[in-house]
């Protein structure tokens, strides 16, 4: 009888904020729905979900009004507390122009920033940028990327030069899902070695 152990679970937050490139996310929730153990979460922004609350996506979804309508009473959980507790890696694919700004800054006015704001820092978050290749230049980019490097460790999948949503051609589309999905094996692969050395 096959006594190899069932794979080690893995509870991924996959955030998702209003770049044109959350047509992609049900893409990307596929591709990572084939990490063996892969238990994936979904919380877009209400400008992300705009872009695919049509499509169908295979895992929970996540939306800011969930916050209020299961928050009644003290003592009932509080849905972005629940979420940071349950990941064990947050993913933001595509992180927009807005939402890097306002993580940079320490904003939390939506389930997704609020998540980030109470994030236990020893757990990766892995985020990839995309916008249209204006946004991108811009100086704001660099210096709030820089914050999150520096500060935080975030580890970043650099966009990539394509055709934008506006017909525009350069870089600021999003790394392609696959791309995406095989960082994120390799940084669960690390969080595992590194939890196994602190057994030691
Ligand atoms: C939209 C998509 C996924 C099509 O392959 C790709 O171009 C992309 O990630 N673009 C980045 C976002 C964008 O285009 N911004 C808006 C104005 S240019």
């Amino acid at each position: 009888m096959d006594k190899t152990a069932p794979p080690r679970q893995w509870n991924i937050l996959l955030g998702a904020t209003g770049s044109v490139a959350s047509i992609k996310l049900p893409q990307i929730v596929d591709e990572l729905n084939k990490i063996p153990g892969a238990n994936v979460k979904v919380v877009p922004t209400a400008a992300a979900y705009f872009f695919f609350k049509d499509a169908t996506v295979n895992a929970r979804v996540h939306l800011d009004e969930e916050e209020w309508a299961t928050w009644k009473k003290k003592s009932d959980p509080v849905l972005h507390i629940e979420l940071r507790k349950w990941a064990d890696i947050m993913v933001i694919a595509p992180l927009d122009a807005n939402t890097l700004a306002k993580i940079a800054g320490g904003l939390c006015d939506n389930l997704l920033t609020s998540v980030l704001r109470a994030w236990d820092t020893s757990r990766p978050v892995l985020v990839c940028p995309a916008m249209n290749t204006n946004m991108w230049v811009h100086p704001f980019t660099n210096k709030h990327l820089n914050v999150l490097q520096d500060t935080f460790d975030f580890q970043v999948v650099a966009p990539i030069s394509k055709t934008l949503a506006c017909g525009d051609t350069g870089v600021g589309a999003m790394a392609e899902p696959e791309t995406i999905a095989a960082r994120v094996l390799d940084l669960l692969q690390n969080l595992e070695n590194d939890q196994l050395a602190d057994a030691d």
